[in-house]
């Protein structure tokens, strides 16, 4: 039987994959451009070296590193100035978002600038003052784009949505700065929008109810009912629903669809209302690939609509996925390996020794290359672990250009200083009305009212079921017997007596306060 040392690693060959930092020695007769291009990677590797303070030297290989240490210098760290041109259309500080959408780069006209500053969240713990789950991270998203949040499991994806919507737990702390349009201010109802990993949805309902319901909660009193019904509608077929919506979501219970159409569900429920910022915790689980792709360019279409933001994390994007995302923040243990444009992904991997195999998904590949969950299972011996590929990686990324761009566009967009969407309150069974139908509203608030206290009694059935069967047992066994002197008239037995003469008072005064209440109601019509 094959040890775990002898299993055959899953990779396969990679191909070779041209690093521009990697090129051979240049020979006296090689093209002038070839030469010129050598000496320019050597003035790169000189001044990074200098930075460094220490000089390239040969390193250790990793697994998925197609680079051979024996042969050359370790590349050098990234530091993207070889596309500093293409950098600067990309992240450059007066970038324009007209570019089809609409959109001016002041503060955007109606798009929300969201930037976070040296974010760290940690939870406390008993060493050293507790656990990091976020690290320091710096990045932005920006109206009309989709930042797509990468990283093997455990690496901070859906901590750092909860911190960006403001849903961290009360368990941990967060420092560091988040910024909407270069203000410190919480969202407006239904300003953004959040679709959260675990699909919490009304069994009972049918799609179409659930999207129906919704609509009506969510879409504001102004809009027309015909309007809201359409809204549902198309919002149903652009999630590809049509087929399943007259068929019960289900749950534990009762079967119904599937997991990935409860997940289009989840998500269609949530751009009900066109939010101007969205959030998307793994929108494509138990999606196939062409589910995960007509749903994924939705979105984009989505966001492209009247510059809306949306920042997603993402496990397995098919590579057609993956080029939807305009930008990645990729994670390994809280610390940012890579933050910058899908385009430019593969460069930096490529330049720190770790370049994406021909015919391989590059999502795959940038996973494959930080998941140290596994490093027991890869063959030792040929080469370093992936802790220290993640820390090559993590290294580099932090003393790039890509990255001083990154922050210098984040402090550009915190300067825009754009306008914030007006906060208005929406509570349920407020300012109804005085007509037929809010008669109607005040009296389900009243049904509710009524049944809930008495749903709410209910579910301590079961407890009491059990506790009568040790009450019987007791009694039985002449532990005590039952009536009203049992109680005693010692001191102790004071409150029990009081309790016991409460009950008939608190329910005579909730009857009295029903019978008002329908007393008002009638009143008012
Ligand atoms: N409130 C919390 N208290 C303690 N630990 C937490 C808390 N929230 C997250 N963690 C820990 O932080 C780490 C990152 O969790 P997170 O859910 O952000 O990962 P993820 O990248 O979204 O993972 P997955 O892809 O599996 O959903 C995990 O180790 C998790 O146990």
């Amino acid at each position: 039987m094959d040890t775990a040392a002898n299993v055959p690693r899953w990779t396969p060959s990679p191909s070779p994959t041209r690093s521009l930092l990697k090129e051979p020695e240049t020979k006296a007769n090689d093209a002038p451009s070839k030469r010129k291009s050598s000496v320019d990677e050597l003035e790169l590797q000189s001044i990074i070296s200098e930075e460094d303070g220490k000089p390239a030297a040969a390193g250790p290989m990793f697994p998925f590193s197609t680079g051979n240490s024996t042969t050359g210098p370790d590349p050098p760290p990234y530091s993207g100035r070889y596309e500093a041109s293409s950098m600067a259309i990309d992240m450059n500080e007066g970038k324009s978002y007209d570019g089809g959408k609409g959109l001016t780069s002041k503060g955007s006209r109606n798009g929300l600038l969201l930037t976070w500053t040296d974010l760290w969240v940690t939870v406390p713990g008993a060493k050293n003052g507790g656990r990091p789950l976020l690290q320091g991270l710096t990045g932005y998203a920006e109206p009309g784009e989709i930042l797509a949040i990468m990283g093997p499991s455990g690496s901070g994806k859906t901590t750092l949505l909860d911190a960006l919507a403001g849903r961290l737990s009360s368990n941990t702390q967060q420092t560091g700065e988040i910024l909407i349009n270069g203000r410190k201010e919480t969202l407006a109802f239904g300003t953004s929008a959040y679709v959260t990993q675990d699909d919490i949805l009304m069994t009972t309902l049918t799609v179409r109810e659930a999207v129906h319901f919704s609509a009506q909660l969510q879409l504001p009193d102004s809009m027309p009912t015909s309007e809201k019904k359409e809204r549902a509608e198309i919002t149903i077929r652009e999630m590809g629903l049509q087929g399943s919506a007259d068929t019960r979501i289900g749950g534990w219970n009762v079967k119904g669809i599937s997991g990935g159409q409860k997940r289009r569900v989840s998500i269609c429920i949530e751009i009900l209302t066109r939010p101007k910022l969205l959030f998307l915790d793994e929108p494509t689980s138990g999606l196939d690939s062409a589910a995960s792709y007509h749903v994924m360019s939705h979105i984009v279409k989505l966001a492209r609509q009247d510059g809306r933001t949306v920042v997603a994390s993402i496990h397995q994007p098919s590579s057609e996925v993956f080029e939807l995302f305009h930008n990645l923040c990729l994670l390994s243990s809280g610390k940012t390996v890579y933050f910058g444009p899908v385009s430019m992904a593969e460069q930096f991997f490529s330049s720190n020794g770790f370049p994406c195999p021909a015919l391989r998904n590059p999502s795959d590949h940038y996973l494959r290359t930080i998941n140290a969950d596994f490093d027991m299972d890869v063959e030792k011996g040929h080469g370093g672990s992936t802790e220290e590929a993640i820390s090559v990686l993590v290294k580099s990324y932090k003393s790039s250009e890509i990255s001083q761009r990154v922050c210098l566009r984040a402090a550009f967009i915190r300067e825009q200083k754009g306008g914030i969407p007006e906060k208005k309150g929406r509570t349920i069974y407020y300012d109804i009305g005085k007509t037929f139908g809010s008669i109607q509203a005040r009296g389900s608030m009243l049904m509710f009212v009524a049944a809930f206290l008495t749903f709410m009694a209910i579910g301590g059935f079961p407890s009491f079921v059990e506790d009568m069967k040790i009450f019987g047992r007791e009694r039985l066994n002449g532990h005590y017997g039952v009536g009203a002197f049992v109680v005693g008239n010692t001191l102790s037995s004071i409150p029990y007596l009081l309790m016991i003469s409460l009950i008939p008072g608190a329910m005579a005064y909730y009857l009295v306060g029903l019978q008002r209440a329908w007393n008002t109601l009638s009143a008012s019509r």
